[in-house]
């Protein structure tokens, strides 16, 4: 069990984090990315992915051609999930492959 990031806790990270959206409703952040083609977006979805695995932390995403909206939050974190320090490191990690 990872715990949920308070208040002050979150507040900070969404600093750092300035290009991901805040969602209270599910205590989760997401991003919505566009490349240059399927492919380009499908190789930038691969680095994440066997990231994701080897961090064993995953993404929920969504793909459509150049698109790729992602979003991040920790099913295991308190009672009902929420914004871990997991998915601020999986959100800067995503960044780096930019
Ligand atoms: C059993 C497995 O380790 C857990 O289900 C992991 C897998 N990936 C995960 N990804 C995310 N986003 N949240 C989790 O709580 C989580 N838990």
């Amino acid at each position: 069990m990872v715990a949920a990031l308070n208040d002050a806790q979150r507040e900070a990270a969404l600093a750092a984090l300035s290009e991901w959206e805040y969602d209270s409703e599910r205590d989760a952040i997401s991003r919505k990315f566009k490349f240059a083609d399927f492919t380009e977006a499908f190789a930038f979805m691969t680095r994440v992915a066997l990231h994701a695995e080897k961090a064993d932390h995953h993404p929920e995403w969504f793909n459509v051609y150049n698109k790729v909206d992602i979003t991040l939050t920790t099913h295991d974190a308190g009672e009902n999930g929420g914004l871990s320090e997991r998915d601020v490191d999986l959100a800067k990690k995503i960044e780096s492959f930019l």
